[in-house]
């Protein structure tokens, strides 16, 4: 795809994710590696009505070259794409269930919503590691950031949001809904005797699609 065509996509993406309730006022950022840098969605912007020509252009060594300011998470993002080469793109959002997921669960925890469904595992993987509180774009987050997305793909920023990353923004954008999904899910189920996947179930979706 061309930097426009990405462009464009960012755009189209962002408003979906809007309309649909997974991001309110001017929270989450998105971020996507391109051969030259990075693209990323300007500071205090809604993801519901980006403009194309403004989105944040950075270079290889994340400084700012082109549009508007760049999102205060500029740190949460390079964390997770510098540990991820094989990466292409990062959704960090707001959205409700998942958030709440990452007010109950203990800092450190690293697989705070169980394996209930296919999709969960596929899109997000076996661990969901729980970074403790840091004020939002505190760059001494970093450090924390960049070890818990060593060993996963997704991370939940403690009574904060999740932070997905994708090879492509289309799927981290896809892995971000599923988590929603599956937060909300973990959360209607607890207390009930849910039926999670087996361990053997688990390593099997991981091996055919992980
Ligand atoms: O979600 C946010 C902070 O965590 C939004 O910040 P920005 O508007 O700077 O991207
Ligand atoms: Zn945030």
């Amino acid at each position: 795809m061309t930097e426009q065509e990405i462009r464009d996509q960012l755009v189209r993406l962002g408003a979906s994710l809007f309309q649909r309730g997974y991001s309110v006022g001017s929270a989450g950022n998105i971020s996507v590696r391109l051969p030259d840098g990075f693209l990323m969605t300007p500071t205090n912007s809604s993801l519901g009505s980006l403009d194309a020509a403004r989105i944040s252009k950075l270079d290889a060594e994340w400084r700012h070259v082109g549009g508007d300011k760049p999102s205060k998470e500029v740190f949460l993002h390079r964390a997770v794409l510098s540990a991820r080469p094989e990466a292409g793109a990062v959704v960090h959002l707001h959205s409700t269930h998942a958030t709440a997921i990452g007010c109950l669960a203990a800092p450190g925890e690293d697989a705070p919503i169980p394996p209930l469904t296919p999709y969960f595992v596929m899109r997000i993987g076996r661990r969901l590691p729980v970074v403790p509180y840091y004020r939002p774009g505190d760059g001494a987050m970093e450090p924390a950031v960049h070890a818990a997305a060593l060993e996963a793909r997704a991370l939940l920023l403690a009574n904060h949001g999740p932070v997905v990353s994708g090879k492509t923004l289309l799927d981290a954008v896809y892995a971000s809904e599923e988590l929603e999904e599956s937060a909300r899910l973990a959360l209607l189920l607890r207390g009930m005797p849910a039926r999670e996947l087996t361990p053997a179930q688990v390593d099997d979706l991981l091996t055919t699609f992980g």
